[in-house]
């Protein structure tokens, strides 16, 4: 369990996070996302104690991180995968973790077999690819077999089977009951991963919810309606309040009604219906719907010339 309380941090003029309020539960995969310079790192950091809070708490199963007897075994974390010495084999480097955490060195064969190092442990961390360094650094996350586990963008880098893979593993970490705080950009991944979803804009909780409750709060859910009688159906919906489209001649995209609602007015009408179906939104669609406000990198096409990344006002 992961406990925020009222959670600030300043850089000077700069409020990176700003009075979170957050409990992650254990059994199921949170998924943490959040426009750049959002937040999610330096919460991710306060979580575990490299970062000191402005003001407010971050709790660990009840206590600050830096109060932890034995912190790899309460709490796994992938923050960045190139936090590891180049020269030393995995083998070597996880070891030495262990060894400082008080954590049996067998565990070490044990996790590189999990993530598939085990052909590859002798080798120089240095001489890994990129996909490489994230399985070795969920590894050392999994290494004091924690019960709670933070990864920060985890399937950066991997090719589709090293993404699946991750998935997979957060899935069934999950499974067992331990709490898995997971980062990423990668809207669909999230979407086959999380359950619940927290989501930060400028370092404030613009999301604390179900992923299909974010969904289901999106306007692009629609109802679709295919008909010979169209027109005269999208003016009678039109005229209860519904938003309609009519993108061909027997096509309706209907928003604000539900497709009871639609199904009645056509039943009324006495309408031939071909299609009558939900168009449901996708993560994507929700969540640039939750964020548009809080974007502070946007990109913007200027008149006369090419794609310019700026910084809106803050
Ligand atoms: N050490 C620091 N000194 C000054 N400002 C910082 C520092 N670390 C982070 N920030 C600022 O705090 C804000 C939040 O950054 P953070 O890295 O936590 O965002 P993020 O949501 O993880 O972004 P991304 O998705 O790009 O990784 C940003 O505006 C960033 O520039």
């Amino acid at each position: 369990m992961i406990s925020l309380r009222g959670l600030t941090k300043r850089y000077g003029d700069k409020t990176a996070v700003d009075g979170l309020d957050l409990d992650v539960s254990p059994g199921r995969v949170t998924g943490f996302l959040g426009p750049n310079g959002a937040g999610k790192s330096t919460t991710m950091r306060m979580i575990l104690g490299l970062d000191r809070p402005t003001a407010g708490s971050a709790l660990v199963n009840g206590v600050p991180y830096a109060a932890l007897r034995h912190p790899l075994r309460e709490v796994g974390a992938l923050l960045d995968a190139r936090a590891v010495h180049p020269r030393l084999t995995a083998r070597t480097h996880l070891r030495a973790v262990a060894r400082s955490n008080g954590i049996a060195v067998s565990r070490v064969e044990e996790v590189l077999e999990t993530v598939g190092l085990t052909g590859v442990a002798g080798r120089r961390a240095g001489s890994f690819s990129l996909g490489m360094g994230q399985r070795l650094g969920i590894a050392g996350a999994l290494l004091g077999d924690p019960g709670v586990l933070m990864f920060d963008e985890p399937v950066n880098g991997l090719d589709p089977d090293g993404v699946r893979w991750v998935r997979e593993l957060v899935r069934s970490l999950a499974a067992e009951g331990r709490t898995v705080f997971v980062s990423s950009h990668l809207m669909s991944e999230m979407q086959e991963t999380a359950d619940q979803l927290v989501v930060l804009g400028r370092g404030r909780l613009i999301a604390d919810a179900p992923i299909g409750e974010v969904i289901a709060g999106s306007s692009v859910n629609a109802v679709k309606v295919r008909s010979p009688q169209a027109s005269e159906l999208g003016r009678l919906l039109a005229a209860s309040e519904a938003r309609v489209e009519q993108p061909s001649t027997d096509e309706l995209i209907v928003t604000g009604a539900t497709i009871e609602q639609v199904g009645r007015v056509a039943h009324e009408a006495g309408a031939l219906l071909y299609e009558l179906s939900n168009r449901s939104a996708s993560l994507e669609q929700a969540y640039m719907e939750l964020t548009a406000s809080s974007v502070e990198y946007t990109t913007a096409l200027l008149p006369g010339g090419p794609a310019e990344t700026r910084k809106t006002r803050v």
